[in-house]
Order: C-alpha cells, then structure tokens, then sequence
C-alpha cells in the first residue's frame, strides 16, 4: 500500500456529534480544487488515483468510497461518501467513472485496507435541522430560483423547485457557478441545515445584487449602443434624403466625418490633434441644426486654417541682411547695426544649440522707437526679408481688452481667437516676424490688462506653452520673432519695456529727407501715380525736394513728405494727361504751381518781436519740436485802489502739466529774487511783481515736463527788461532756485527741430553735452550749440541789447 504523508484529522479533533453517526473504512479519492455535496452526481477522469481508489473500493466490501477535498498540505474536514454509478468513456475519450454522492463524512485516521489506495476512517455525519429550517429553506428556495431565472435556466427551476429535503435543497448549492471551491467546501463542513442555509442566503443576495448592478450597466450601455446605432442610421437615411433633393452643401451630413479626414491628414502636432479629434467627436455626435455644431465647426475651420508643421528657413548671413536694410533704407547707420548685431547674436545662439527646440533663451524683443513716419514699421518688413521669414503686423493701438490678444473663451457668442493666433494664420508660417505696433498705446481697463497677456508672449521663458482661450491648448510661439514699435518709450508698460532691446530713431536731417525722397519716395510714388521712371515723365531737382521737406512739411519723419511727392506726381500726371510735354521739370519756381503756398515759413521772427516771448525746444510723440513761450503782466490792478504789498500771482494757459506749471512758479520766483543780479533794474524788476501771465501755445495740446525752464525765465527777463529774445535762439533745460541748468532728456530730436525751424545758436545744459556724439554732424554744423551751467548766462546772451537812446536816436537817423 502506498503511504501518503499528509496530515489526518483525528477524530479527536472535532467534537463528536450527538445524532447517531455510524463509521466507516474507505479508501480516498483526492478531489483538488473542488467541493462536492452530497447529492451531486460527477464524472471524473480516472487518473492514477482515482483508479487506485475505484479498484481498491471495489475489493473492499461495499464498494463505496470518500471523495476528499485536497487543499495544499492537508485533506480538508469533510470529505462525502459516494459510490460508483458507472464507468466508461467520458466525452473526450478518456477512461472516467461517473460517481455519485451520498453523504458527508468526518475524514479520520489512516486504516489499513486492500489495494493500493489510502484507507481512512470516515464517520458518516447525518444534517440536523430545526424548526427555523423550513422557513429559511423557502427563502433560499426563492433566492436560488431567482438566480436561475436571470440565467434563463428553466428546467433547473423545476428540478429545484420539486426539492422538498432542507438539506439536500442546501446541498445543490454545489452547482451554483458564483460559489468558490472554498465556499463550498465550508457547506460540505457544516453539518446543521440552517447554519448552512443561512450562509447561503447572505451569498447568494450578494450575487444578485452584483448582478443587478452588471445588468444595469450592461442595459445602459445596449441602450447607448442602441441609441447611437439609431442615430447612425436616420443620419444615413438623412443624407440619402438630401442627395435625393440634390442639396448636400458643404453642411451635409457627412460634414463630420470630412473635418475627420482632414484633421488627420493634416501636420498637427500630437496634442492638438488630439484636441481636433475630440471636437470632431463632438461633431459626430452633435445635430446638424444645433448651435453647437456651428461654433465646432468654426473652430476645426481656425484650427486647420493654421499653418502647422510650416516653417521658413532663415538666412543667417549677416553680410547680405546688411545688404537688405540698406537697400530698403536711406541712413540710420547705427539703427542698422543694432539690427545686424541683434540678428547675428540670435543666429549664432541658434546655431551653438543655445535656443533649445520649442525653447528658451530665443533672446530679448527688439523694439523700435521714434516719430512717425521715421520708418519704424518698415524697418521691420526690411528684418523680415533679410531673415527670409514672413511678415505680419498686429496693431496694438486702443486695444483693452485682454481677450484681444488671447483670444475669447469659446462660450462667447461670436468667439474669436486672439490677435496672435490670427497672426500666424495670417503670415502662413510658424516663425514668422510679428510687429507689434504701437505698444505704447495699449490700454487696460475692466476688461483685463492685455500687457499681461503680452508678457507671456514676449517671455522666452513662457511663451513655448501660450495658451490662446479660444484654441485651449498651448501654442508654441518661441519660433516666432517678435519685434515692437512705440513713438513714446514712457509709454510702454514697464515690465514689458524690461523686456525690450530698445533702439531709438529720433528723425532725419533737411539732407536725410532730400535722400529718402530721392532714392525710395519719389520712385515709388512715381510708379503709384502710373508713369515711369526710365524714361522719366516727370523730373525734380534736390532744391525742390528740400524745399518740399522745409516749407511743405514740418515733421521727424517723413510720411508728410512722401504725402506731398504724391499730390505733386498726381497734379503733374493730370498735366501730361492734358498734353503737357514730357519730361516735366520741376524746381523749386514750379512748387507754388503743384502744391499751393508754403504751409511752414519760419516764423520764430515774428513771434519773438515782441518782449516777453522766447523760443524752447520740446519733444513730443510727433517727435522734436520748437515752442514759444510767452510772457505778459496785467498791471496790478489793486494799486489804483490804493492797496499796495502783497506781490501779485501768476497765471498760467496752454493746457500745462504739474511738472511744468511748478517750473513756472520756480522761473517767477528766481527772477524776483535773483534779477539785480541779472542786471534788471527798479523798474523791470516791479513790472515782475504784478499778476503775471504765461501762456505756452498751441494751447489745446497738453505739455508737460521740467524743460522749459530756462525759456520761462528768458520770457520773463525778457517781459521786465522789454528787451526782446533773439529770434534765432532756442533753448532748453530745467532751471533751479538758484538759476542752476539741469539736464534733460531728447537732445537729438532737439536740435533735429531746431534746425528745421532755421534757428542757429541753441542752449542746452552742460550735462548733456555727451548727447552731441548721437547728433548728426550736419546738424551740428549748421547750429552754434552752447552748453551752459547758469540761466543768468542764458538770459544775457538771449536778449537783443537794451534799446538806449542813442541808439533809437541812431536807428530814427
Ligand atoms: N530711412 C528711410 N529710408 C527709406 N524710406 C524710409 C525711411 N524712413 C522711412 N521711410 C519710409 O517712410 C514711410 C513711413 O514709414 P513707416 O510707416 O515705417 O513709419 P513708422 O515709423 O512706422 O510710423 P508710425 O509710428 O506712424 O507707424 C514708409 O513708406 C517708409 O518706407
């Protein structure tokens, strides 16, 4: 006999039952993995073991024998008598023996026994019951017929239904599917019926509750399926209907799955794709009439609109973008060496690896600043072609609106994508040149700041994930080459000034403009007004041109002047068109004939005749300009009511800032109490102690600033000493208490103006004496710039000499 090294349960163990048990001698048959419950009939395959334990079963006395549940090292507790009902083939084709189970039996110590079996002690432990048993027999009953039903298993219903015994009832459990060979294995261990059916009833409530949950979930998803397969098909039959009517526009009915095709042949990077799909989805699933599919649509149409995956190569030789500025602009030697310098250091970054891919550290933002028409914005269409990109403006003037420039969010009736978005849709590439214009005039108000949208963009450290609210995902604009235009550097926001490279183009020279004119203006606007250059139709001389700049136009830049060589060339195209012969030669006698009476003569004569007025220089957004500053008391009128004392105000006209009204008030009171100094006398200085009025013309354009000074107080001595300002002087600089000359800003654009307006000695203070290197040398030339420190000397070399009487007896003479 074979031994098997496994632990048997003594009968010891357990607690002997008090219902009449009766004990056995079998031989084992090992079942692994599985319970079997008195009453279930089985096959089994007849492996070495089981052939041991049929063969030795069947030389023992009756025949019968314990199928025992094998768990890892052991058998369990209980195993069940059962005999043999047959043995044969089993479908497969294998020698099986099918065996039916009659009770269970408490598996006890090995026995010896014929054959090679092992031989254990089995005592047979009948069910107990109890009255409760019934009841809770019913209860499963419904329970195990309810499960049935869900599995459409009509005939089992029958067959259980036709079970009276309570514990047999409990014992077909041992069919149930949902019950583990562990759990049932604990029924085969419990001898009372109830214990037994109580625990079944708890498991089998679990499964039907598991089960109505699965069915739910599975019904949900039918209806679904059921639901969309509808749709699919009236959507079919909809668009048959509408090819029957001959009306498929482009809203057709397979308008989705087109937006389908195409996202996915376009050269979307992955996430937006995804983004795309998911629109499409939605599209898929949305009716043709409802709103929503409408702004999908307008969406998958921006989206697709956009030039993915489309790049232009730079060119990064430096020599021939050179070439490039110069060919498109006259002058601005040192604005062109910026440029060049700032490209060559980007092409190098990008070369050396340094602009990591989608990435940082592309470099700060160049921004050009100046007057119009100095050729800011064309200076950027010039970077753009030296750079062999594309170009796009975005105008920047009046916007508020932070939605402007990211866009709105999608649930906005009319939404747009912001400014930058359409820019790049606009330009046909991903890296192209985008000028922002005007950055100095952007606003804010309730509606967002848009200069913080525009900091994202212009960070290189951000604006790799720009996040348009309209698109909702991140764009990366590191490609793309932002520069910024602006005619007043206060103006622009501070932190987005920090991220500027600022170069600065304060105007042109009479012989700049001559240039411009004669090499970009007049060939254009020749072309523009349809005649041709070779042979030419119409011809001007440099003196005309200059006289066009001088007394036509008074400007920095030069958009007037191109204005003027328009209306000029229009006017001469209607003389050949009249007959006139070509060419037609223009000089300066023909100019009155083309465009009228000079609109600019010089005019600081005239208004500095008289005492009390004196000429300043001023920089506004139009650029450099001159302006006058005039001076006048109203005779105290108290002294004829006899009060006398108190020192009269001062008025002030000419829409003036804080800044300059104080300088008024320091120019008043410096003259009152330094003007013996000066040389004023009694009388001049009591003229200054009346009411004293100034008055800085235009007066409907606001002024501001500290820079007027020492013209206020050369208007003031020149009022008290009825000597007039030299006509042919201007000035800047602020003024002290003490007659101090401080620096001030825009040197440049100073002087550019003064020489336009034909003056030739100008003050300025000593302190900006360093600001001459930026100064055109013909400008220089043409000006006797005197830097000074103290406004008494200002004032004594302003002043035409005092008028004595011999002098008006000479001047009578
Ligand atoms: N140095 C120059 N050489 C040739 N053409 C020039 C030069 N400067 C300006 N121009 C021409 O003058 C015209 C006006 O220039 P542009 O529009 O670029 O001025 P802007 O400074 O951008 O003015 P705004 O501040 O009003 O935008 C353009 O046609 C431009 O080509």
């Amino acid at each position: 006999m074979r031994i098997e090294w496994v632990r048997l349960n003594s009968l010891e163990e357990t607690s002997v039952n008090t219902v009449n048990t009766e004990t056995l001698h079998l031989p084992v048959l090992p079942v692994p993995d599985q319970a079997v419950l008195p009453g279930m009939v089985v096959p089994v395959e007849l492996s070495d073991a089981a052939d041991a334990a049929i063969s030795s079963a069947q030389a023992g006395s009756d025949g019968r024998l314990l199928l025992a549940p094998r768990l890892a090292d052991r058998y369990a507790t209980f195993g069940a008598v059962a005999t043999v009902e047959q043995l044969g083939r089993l479908p497969g084709g294998a020698r099986g023996a099918v065996l039916r189970a009659e009770s269970r039996a408490r598996i006890g110590t090995g026995v010896t026994g014929p054959g090679s079996a092992l031989w254990v002690e089995a005592e047979i432990v009948p069910s107990t019951t109890s009255e409760r048993t019934p009841k809770l027999a019913a209860e499963y009953k419904a329970l195990v017929v309810a499960t049935l039903q869900k599995r459409n298993a009509w005939q089992i219903i029958d067959t259980v239904e036709a079970i009276d015994d309570p514990a047999l009832l409990a014992d077909t459990a041992g069919w149930a599917p949902y019950l583990s060979a562990e759990q049932k294995r604990q029924l085969l261990e419990t001898t009372d019926v109830d214990a037994r059916l109580t625990v079944l009833i708890e498991w089998t409530r679990d499964h039907l509750a598991e089960q109505e949950v699965a069915d739910k979930i599975a019904g949900d998803v039918r209806k679904g399926m059921e639901k969309s397969q509808r749709e699919f098909l009236l959507r079919q039959q909809l668009a048959a209907i509408r090819k029957e009517l001959g009306d498929s526009g482009p809203e057709g009915a397979d308008g989705a799955a087109d937006y389908r095709t195409r996202v996915e042949a376009a050269d979307l990077p992955e996430d937006v794709a995804k983004a795309a799909l998911r629109e499409v989805g939605k599209l898929e699933r949305a009716s043709d009439q409802s709103p929503e599919s409408g702004w999908i649509r307008t969406w998958l149409d921006t989206v697709l609109e956009m030039p993915w995956g489309v790049r232009t190569d730079d060119r990064t030789d430096v020599a021939s973008a050179r070439q490039v500025l110069d060919a498109d602009h006259h002058g601005l030697e040192d604005v062109k060496d910026r440029i060049v310098e700032y490209l060559a250091v980007r092409s190098r970054r990008a070369s050396r690896g340094l602009q990591v891919v989608g990435g940082r550290g592309s470099g700060a933002v160049l921004a050009l600043a100046g007057p119009p028409g100095v050729g800011k914005t064309s200076l950027g269409e010039s970077i753009a072609r030296a750079l062999g990109r594309t170009f796009v403006r975005v105008s920047l003037g009046g916007v508020r609106d932070e939605a402007e420039i990211r866009g709105h969010r999608r649930t906005y009736v009319g939404a747009l994508p912001g400014r930058l978005v359409r820019a790049l849709t606009e330009a046909g590439s991903m890296n192209p040149v985008v000028l922002l214009d005007e950055i100095d005039k952007l606003g804010s108000d309730y509606r967002g700041d848009p200069s913080s949208a525009l900091l994202e963009v212009l960070d290189p450290a951000q604006n790799h994930t720009f996040r348009d609210h309209y698109l909702e995902f991140d764009l990366d604009l590191s490609d793309v080459l932002f520069l910024a235009t602006a005619n007043v550097v206060e103006n622009i926001p501070g932190p987005l000034l920090d991220r500027m490279e600022l170069v600065q183009i304060d105007g042109y020279t009479e012989e700049d403009k001559v240039a411009i004119a004669r090499q970009h203006l007049w060939p254009r606007q020749v072309e523009r007004a349809g005649l041709t250059v070779d042979p030419a139709e119409v011809l001007v001389d440099d003196d005309a041109l200059r006289m066009v700049a001088t007394e036509y136009t008074r400007e920095a830049g030069v958009r007037q002047l191109e204005r003027a060589l328009a209306k000029l060339l229009r006017k001469a195209t209607v003389r050949l068109a009249d007959g006139a012969a070509a060419p037609l030669a223009i000089g300066t006698a023909q100019l009155r004939d083309y465009l009228g009476r000079p609109r600019f003569t010089p005019e600081t004569a005239e208004r500095t005749a008289v005492p009390g007025v004196a000429t300043g220089l001023a920089v506004t957004g139009m650029g450099g300009d001159v302006l006058f500053i005039e001076a006048t008391t109203v005779p105290p009128a108290d002294t004829a009511t006899g009060g006398h004392g108190g020192r009269g105000g001062l008025t002030l006209t000419g829409q003036l800032g804080d800044v300059m009204k104080e300088s008024a008030q320091i120019a008043l009171s410096y003259l009152r109490s330094h003007g013996s100094a000066l040389g004023l006398d009694r009388d001049a200085l009591s003229a200054l102690e009346g009411t004293v009025h100034l008055h800085v013309p235009a007066g409907a354009v606001p002024k501001d600033g500290p820079s007027a000074g020492v013209t206020m107080v050369t208007a003031l001595a020149s009022l008290a000493t009825g000597r007039p300002v030299r006509s042919d002087v201007g000035m800047t600089g602020e003024v002290t208490l003490n007659g101090r000359v401080l620096p001030i800003g825009g040197v440049k654009q100073k002087l550019l103006a003064a020489a336009r307006a034909g003056l030739t000695t100008v003050f300025i203070p000593q302190r900006n004496e360093p600001d001459l290197d930026d100064v055109p040398a013909e400008v220089l030339a043409a000006l006797d710039v005197r830097p000074m420190t103290d406004v008494a000397d200002i004032v004594a070399a302003a002043l035409e000499p005092a008028v004595t009487a011999e002098s008006s007896a000479a001047q009578a003479a």
